[in-house]
């Protein structure tokens, strides 16, 4: 089964990608350093039904470990979270090599992550992700952090992981909503990098949680080579991961948190991103058209419900962290598989884009 390694000298990691690796994670935590202690944070849903098997195979392998659980949703992710979990974490005794393991989907591993970055400034960090967005995206790469009521994912860190074990099975406890929203990251990914991976997300069945593990493992291969070439998003190249996410972000943040889930938003952000690279980046029709099934596929929203303000989109997506100095940089794609940051859509492109998103394709 495939292991997909993340190249970034001393911050270097393995992501272990095999159907039931969830009951090694004992001895694969222990391997990495003898005798350290554990703190599992997860959330009320994950830990119902996954926290007990990570217990038994950490107590197997002799770990100490403490449980902390938080509620399931994106309105956890805040400071109200990061201070009640520093503090049970204190109040277990944990020592500086103490190992945080994020134990969900991507929630909790932004809200675990970010605690681990501070915590003692700094403890050592694993993920064990538990939604598509989380095994192939969010556990990936080391960007941590939590919302602010501004905006999307506004304070934070880059920590990443000394280790991600992504077990495939666990995705069969998921809700079908949950399950879906994952591929609007999966398709992204594949739109900015693999053309020839949308013809076979195109013959999986949005209704069956057995998503092939080789699968996840070339999805998640795309992301990691970027973030090799370019850790801390300064070259440019990371910001292309960030594809659906302007619109998207400014969608999901204009709604209470947890409202609509952050697949679900990107998806609308995907379909805002395909028009403006028709506009701006001469998408073909057809180029737009194999991405936009793709998302129908998977039954993710692909029209802007009307309740939701086009001006409080406009203000959240604002403080979209791309843009510099006042400029808008925007990651269009020229054709799949090949998308680049642009730096020519204008205000008025925006306005014109979330009008748009209104109509039904
Ligand atoms: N750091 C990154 O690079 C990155 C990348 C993508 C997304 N994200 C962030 O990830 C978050 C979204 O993550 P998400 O979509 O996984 O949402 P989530 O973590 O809220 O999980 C969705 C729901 O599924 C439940 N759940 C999770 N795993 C389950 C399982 N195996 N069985 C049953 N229920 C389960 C959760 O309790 C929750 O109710 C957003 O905050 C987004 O900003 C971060
Ligand atoms: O890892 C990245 O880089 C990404 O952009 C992945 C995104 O899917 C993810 O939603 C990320 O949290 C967005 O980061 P942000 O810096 O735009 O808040
Ligand atoms: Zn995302």
């Amino acid at each position: 089964m495939p292991t997909v390694h993340v190249d970034l000298a001393e911050r270097s990691y393995d992501v272990v990608v095999e159907n039931g690796v969830l009951s090694q994670a004992g001895e694969r935590i222990a391997a990495l350093r003898p005798g350290a202690k554990a703190a599992v944070i997860s959330d009320s849903n994950v830990d119902q039904h996954h926290g007990d098997a990570l217990a038994d195979s950490l107590k197997a392998a002799g770990i100490e470990a403490s449980r902390h659980v938080i509620p399931a949703g994106e309105a956890s992710k805040s400071f109200e979270q990061v201070s009640c979990l520093c503090s049970s974490l204190a109040q277990a005794s944990h020592d500086r090599s103490s190992f945080v393991i994020a134990l969900g989907g991507g929630v909790v591993g932004d809200l675990a992550g970010y605690v681990a970055s501070i915590f003692y400034r700094g403890v050592p960090f694993v993920q064990i992700p538990t939604t598509i967005v989380a095994q192939v995206d969010s556990s990936v790469g080391g960007k941590t952090g939590i919302n602010l009521p501004e905006g999307k994912n506004l304070v934070g860190a880059f920590h990443q992981p000394k280790l991600v074990l992504v077990d495939p099975e666990v995705l069969r406890t998921l809700p079908s909503r949950e399950f879906r929203e994952g591929f609007a990251e999966v398709i992204k990914h594949a739109a900015i990098r693999d053309a020839s991976m949308l013809g076979e997300l195109a013959e999986l069945d949005p209704d069956s949680p057995d998503v092939p593990a080789d699968l996840i493992a070339r999805n998640i291969a795309i992301k990691a080579r970027i973030v090799e070439e370019d850790e801390r998003e300064t070259a440019g190249t990371r910001a292309l991961l960030n594809f659906g996410h302007t619109i998207g972000h400014g969608i999901e943040a204009a709604v209470p948190y947890g409202e609509m889930l952050h697949g679900e938003a990107i998806s609308l952000g995907l379909r805002a991103a395909l028009l403006l690279s028709q506009k701006r980046a001469g998408l073909s029709n057809e180029g737009a058209r194999a991405v936009l099934q793709l998302l129908e596929h998977f039954r993710l929203p692909v029209v802007l419900p009307e309740e939701i303000e086009s001006a409080t989109i406009l203000q959240r997506l604002s403080r979209d962290k791309k843009f510099t100095a006042g400029a808008i940089r925007f990651v269009l794609l020229r054709e799949p598989g090949d998308a680049y940051l642009a730096d020519n859509v204008t205000q008025e492109d925006l306005r014109e884009t979330v009008e748009q998103l209104r109509q039904t394709p």
